[in-house]
């Protein structure tokens, strides 16, 4: 184990008792309910309190049929995939625990049946409410249905847990992009979220799409606009529920828990450096000197379960926000990312590369086009006239029109910087012992080369 895994793992397991075992104490025997528990970070929660709070007497996660899929056989699926060996090895009954409850939460009242509200309003002593849908180019009114409508319902819902003590609400570092200085508060909404609710009701996609540009004003997409709106809406609750939101940025593979590399998505960074290392994007737009705030999915949620246990303990007058971010304490930029990664690529090839890994970033708008066409495009069209002549079907230029849809909605989060105060983070950790602290914060380097060496040690689980 290394420095940074010592930290919540002890306090979770109790292993250097006093303070440090209130986490895995304050769990046990609760009744924990998690949204999104099918999604990248739900599962990396469901893993981590199975294994490192193994006496939490019950996980309720609110899941939706899929793809053909019940949702019993969507939780049965998940539980296989290797995330969960360690808990499978430690525990092979651990399943027993999983409580899926058949819920869609962009209908009325979530869907969630007369009975089971019944159920939870009984039972749920915290809520992680994860879900949301993370799509750069979602429709306004989806992106306000799931991040906004379904985020209120779900407040309602809480409201009726006779024996609720915390709802932890993820949010994201960059709900309030459209400033330069973050600070751990709620600013007030872009718009008041009932009244574009109400005006949304009537309109037809159509006319929503036009006027999206205009509502979401200084923001990039409906996604952070949606979730500054969601922050808004759980803070209104602040005088009935136990709130804590957490903001992470940018939300990258296991760097220790359950085990380094763990990722199942190839969102933001990850894809770009996929695409690289397999010599398909070779120029992106990106500031060289600004800070990539990236941070790996398991550290997140050791601290979103440690913002679980602070806000149901020491129950905060009002909602705390935690910006969950490492340019402040450990700042790692877009041009030393793109060196660690090309250098880590052309001494370990990915196999079945298009070509030689040779990606550069610009801050330069003229300079980034004239290397699409001449590095992407070009040899796009070459490549598909080879495979026109060979009787095959072209498809270079339609991966390329792909990425390059994709890296033009990523291209707002690397060519600028943003500065977060977390000092709320920062009183979360005061909370936990010295050792811990002390051995806890991962070393700058450790930090650094986690992030790369789990770019090329991925394990991808797509379907987990
Ligand atoms: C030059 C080398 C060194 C590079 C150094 C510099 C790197 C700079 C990277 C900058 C990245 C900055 C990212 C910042 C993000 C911060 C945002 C805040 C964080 C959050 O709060 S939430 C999480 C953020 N949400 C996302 O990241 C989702 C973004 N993705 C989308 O919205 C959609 O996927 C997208 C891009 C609109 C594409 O939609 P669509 O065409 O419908 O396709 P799919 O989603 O089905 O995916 C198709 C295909 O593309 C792959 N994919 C997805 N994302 C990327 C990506 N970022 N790069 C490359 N490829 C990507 C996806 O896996 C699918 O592949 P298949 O093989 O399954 O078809
Ligand atoms: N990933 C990142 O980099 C960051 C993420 N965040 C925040 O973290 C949270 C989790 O993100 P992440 O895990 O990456 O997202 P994912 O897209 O991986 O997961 C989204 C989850 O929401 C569920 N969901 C979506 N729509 C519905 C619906 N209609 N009914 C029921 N469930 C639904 C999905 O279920 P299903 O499997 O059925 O689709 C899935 O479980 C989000 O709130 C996001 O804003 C914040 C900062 C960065």
């Amino acid at each position: 184990m290394t420095d940074g895994d010592a930290r919540l793992t002890d306090i979770c397991s109790g292993a250097a008792g006093g303070k440090m075992a209130t986490i895995a104490e304050y769990y046990a025997g609760k009744n924990v309910l998690i949204t999104g528990a099918t999604g990248f970070m739900g599962k990396v929660l469901v893993e981590k309190l199975l294994r490192s709070c193994p006496e939490v007497k019950a996980l309720y996660l609110l899941v939706r049929p899929k793809a053909g899929q019940s949702m019993q056989q969507r939780v049965s699926d998940m539980m296989t995939c290797k995330l969960f060996d360690r808990v499978r090895e430690d525990n092979p009954d651990f399943h027993q625990k999983i409580i899926p409850i058949s819920s869609e939460l962009v209908q009325p009242g979530l869907a969630i049946s007369p009975e089971d509200v019944e159920k939870l309003s009984g039972c749920i002593n915290i809520v992680f409410h994860c879900a949301a849908t993370i799509r750069f180019d979602e429709p306004l009114k989806h992106a306000l249905q799931l991040n906004v409508i379904a985020t209120q319902q779900l407040l309602s819902l809480a409201k009726q847990m006779h024996h609720l003590e915390a709802f932890i609400h993820i949010s994201t570092a960059y709900a309030n992009c459209n400033r330069k200085y973050i600070d751990e508060v709620i600013y007030p909404p872009p718009v008041e979220p009932k009244k574009l609710i109400d005006s949304l009701e009537w309109m037809d996609d159509g006319i929503v799409r036009d006027i999206t540009p205009r509502l979401i004003g200084d923001r990039p997409n409906t996604y952070t606009y949606t979730k500054a709106l969601a922050e808004f809406v759980v803070q209104q609750e602040q005088d009935k529920l136990n709130i804590g939101i957490i903001r992470p940025s940018i939300v990258g593979a296991s760097w220790q828990e359950p085990f380094p590399g763990w990722i199942d998505n190839f969102n933001g960074p990850s894809g770009v450096f996929i695409a690289a290392g397999k010599g398909i994007l070779r120029t992106m737009r990106a500031n060289n000197d600004a800070v990539a705030d990236l941070i790996p999915v398991d550290v997140v949620i050791n601290l979103t379960l440690a913002a679980g246990w602070y806000t149901a303990v020491h129950r905060p007058k009002s909602a705390l926000v935690y910006n969950c971010t490492t340019g402040g304490i450990n700042p790692f930029h877009w041009g030393e990312i793109e060196h660690h990664v090309m250098s880590s690529f052309k001494r370990n090839p990915l196999e079945q590369a298009f070509r030689r890994p040779n990606a550069n970033i610009t801050s330069n708008y003229l300079i980034n086009q004239y290397w699409i066409l001449v590095s992407h495009k070009f040899p796009a069209l070459i490549y598909d006239l080879f495979l026109r002549l060979s009787g095959q079907k072209p498809q270079m230029m339609r991966i390329f029109n792909r990425l390059h849809k994709a890296i033009s909605l990523l291209e707002y989060f690397s060519s600028q910087d943003w500065e977060w105060n977390s000092e709320n983070l920062s009183m979360l950790m005061s909370q936990l012992t010295p050792e811990d602290r002390k051995v806890g914060r991962p070393t700058k380097h450790a930090a650094r080369l986690g992030q790369i060496f789990n770019i090329l040690q991925l394990t991808y689980e797509p379907d987990c």
